[in-house]
């Protein structure tokens, strides 16, 4: 009798611990769902966020690690690909001193040198810039590397790229101070510049010259930059007139013209403009012993050689750069 009583109170039970069980598989099975990511939305969806980080993923095709600016490094927006000799650091160091400009110090040579190392070695290189501030470095080598435009490419196809250009016949012998100074003795200028001097053969192929021939280079720029995104600093002018070369260079990056006279003195020991105050110091500043040697005396007739030799060589250059600099 008394369990006869009691059987509808337990059939209660019974029914109450199903009711339980069902609710907690059903919580635990939504739970697997949302952990197995079964609620992304398909890839032609149009989440901003998602859409963004498959874009990232793929434009960079060098090896990389982690998400961008997961410590507060970004990869560059922009780039001062060359040329060797051309007056880069002088750039670099003046651009400096914009606030909304963060730059790395070194050459970092990614592009041409350390490529294997993997995009997340590059960001690893760049200073930590705030949101909104523009990350770039300068490595000259890239202007004449093969392999160079189609990596940077593959990184950003948005970035911004400088070169400033210097008239290529001193650029050579600036080149060739810089390396009679590291090695001592070396041939003369005049010898190496010629496969035969006699003939009057020019050796286009020591690196000295070959740098200087710019239309050739720029082509291989060209096949993957259009040249809106290129901006070509008048060498000789950042020494006449830095303040005018930077405003052209701010408009070029988007950036509000804030580098103006007001930051330079010409100091006549050194014979460059230098800083009153670079960024991150207090004293006057000019580039050290390195930038500004005094240059060997050069045959004029060798000169007037390779003058020749490069101008209807560099004419589409001129041209494209539009900028009338002087010395073609
Ligand atoms: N403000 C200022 N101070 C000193 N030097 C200046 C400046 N502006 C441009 N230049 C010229 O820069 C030339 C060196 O160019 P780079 O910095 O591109 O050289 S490098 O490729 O990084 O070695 C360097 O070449 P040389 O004069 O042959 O040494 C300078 O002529």
């Amino acid at each position: 009798m008394a369990t006869f009583s009691n059987a509808p109170l337990d059939l209660r039970r019974l029914l109450q611990r199903l009711v339980i069980m069902l609710s907690f598989s059903t919580i635990c099975a939504s739970i697997l769902y949302l952990l197995l990511g079964r609620c992304e939305p398909d890839a032609g969806g149009s989440s901003g966020w998602n859409n963004n980080k498959t874009a990232r993923r793929e434009i960079f095709s060098a090896p990389d690690s982690g998400d961008a600016n997961s410590s507060g490094k970004e990869l560059p927006h922009a780039l001062i690909i060359g040329v060797k000799k051309g007056g880069t650091r002088a750039l670099l160091e003046f651009l400096r001193l914009h606030p909304d400009i963060r730059a790395l110090g070194a050459e970092p040579h990614f592009f041409d040198r350390h490529y294997a190392r993997g995009l997340g070695w590059y960001r690893s290189m760049m200073p930590k810039a705030l949101n909104g501030q523009m990350v770039m470095e300068k490595t000259p080598r890239y202007f004449v590397t093969p392999e160079t435009p189609g990596r940077i490419h593959a990184m950003s196809r948005d970035i911004k790229l400088m070169v400033v250009v210097r008239d290529p016949v001193t650029r050579a012998v600036s080149d060739y101070t810089q390396i009679t100074s590291k090695t001592p003795g070396i041939p003369s200028f005049e010898s190496l510049a010629f496969k035969n001097r006699s003939t009057g053969h020019i050796d286009s192929l020591w690196s000295p010259l070959y740098i200087g021939l710019y239309a050739r280079h720029l082509q291989r720029w060209l096949a993957y930059f259009p040249l809106s995104q290129m901006h070509f600093v008048h060498g000789e002018r950042l020494i006449s007139d830095p303040a005018g070369e930077l405003g052209r260079v701010q408009d070029f990056l988007g950036l509000q013209r804030i580098i103006t006279d007001k930051h330079f003195y010409f100091n006549k020991t050194k014979g460059f403009p230098c800083l009153k105050k670079p960024e991150g110091g207090s004293k006057p500043h000019c580039l050290g012993k390195t930038k500004g040697r005094t240059h060997p005396r050069i045959d004029p007739e060798v000169i007037q050689k390779l003058r020749e030799f490069y101008l209807p060589h560099n004419l589409k250059f001129y041209q494209m750069a539009g900028m009338d600099f002087g010395w073609q």
